[in-house]
């Protein structure tokens, strides 16, 4: 039996719909949020998800400031621009899209956004009040995940989820959010360095693989039922996204997320919803 599909993108157009309700009664109250990105050098994937974080802005009234800058840009050109954006009214939330090219010290780059405007919930004062338990942006791949498993009913109380991978948009914050009370999972996170992964991957009952290794998630190391989320991205010679699941999963597994059409989405979508709800903070501190 095929496992159910976990469509992101139809679970993205349904929260798109509902944000550009919350932009349109902001914007009745004089307040328009505006996402501001950095996009660093000449990625061709890296243009792609900021070209598409702008189309939603498009779609749901969010405006849009793009700055972008070339791959040999200096730590001091970088920190320029977070600077200029930490003072633009017209930019309520930003990014800086990642990875920066090597040699730039990103965590630098992090630290001095003005954490009031980090759409991405990466500056370290608001992972720090997610390991607090206090209201912060969300990371948007690890929010996008609990909201995509939700939305589709997937149980997350009390299940066994399994984290491949320990970057700082995913990996790491990953596992903060699936141990909350509100969502109450028991988490093992993976990485490299794991002696017996597919003896992990066998126990879970939740998979989210973004280790950015092709097909590491074979189907003999998945529990029959289990829901598998795919947020790897790796390409093929034809520049086509090669997933961390291998397709073979779909036979075994209970729920898939497809790649693309998946995380990927959802990742997009809620980086909007924590530029409308910094708009609606704003717009309420200044009432
Ligand atoms: N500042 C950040 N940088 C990066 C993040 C992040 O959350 N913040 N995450 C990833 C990349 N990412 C977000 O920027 C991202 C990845 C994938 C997609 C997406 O829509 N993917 C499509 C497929 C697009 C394609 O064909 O390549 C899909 O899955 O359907 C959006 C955003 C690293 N950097």
């Amino acid at each position: 039996m095929s496992a159910q599909i976990l469509d992101g993108k139809a679970t993205a157009a349904a929260i798109k719909s509902e944000l550009a309700q919350r932009v349109a009664a902001l914007r009745a109250q004089g307040v328009l949020p505006g996402l501001g990105t950095v996009l660093v050098g000449e990625d061709p994937g890296s243009q792609k998800y900021v070209a598409g974080k702008h189309r939603d802005c498009a779609q749901v009234g969010i405006a849009s400031i793009q700055r972008e800058l070339p791959a040999t840009a200096t730590q001091e050109e970088i920190e320029a621009v977070v600077r200029e954006l930490n003072e633009d009214p017209a930019c309520t939330g930003y990014i800086v899209q990642l990875p920066l090219p090597k040699g730039i010290d990103e965590n630098r780059i992090l630290e001095l956004m003005d954490p009031a405007k980090d759409a991405d919930g990466l500056h370290p004062a608001n992972l720090g009040r997610l390991v607090l338990n206090e209201p912060a942006p969300l990371p948007c791949t690890p929010f996008g995940i609990v909201t995509l498993l939700r939305h589709f009913g997937v149980e997350i109380n009390g299940a066994e989820v399994v984290v491949v991978g320990r970057g700082v948009t995913i990996g790491r914050p990953m596992p903060l959010l699936l141990t909350r009370r509100s969502e109450n999972a028991t988490v093992t996170q993976c990485h490299t360095g794991t002696r017996d992964l597919a003896a992990h991957l066998r126990r879970a009952d939740i998979i989210v693989a973004a280790a950015g290794v092709p097909h590491l998630v074979k189907p003999e190391d998945v529990k029959p039922g289990a829901a598998v989320l795919d947020v790897g991205v790796s390409r093929d010679e034809h520049g086509k996204i090669v997933g961390d699941v291998h397709p073979g999963v779909a036979e075994v597994a209970g729920w898939i997320s497809p790649n693309p059409g998946g995380v990927g989405p959802m990742t997009r979508a809620q980086l909007l919803v924590n530029v409308v709800e910094a708009a609606e903070r704003q717009a309420a501190s200044t009432a």
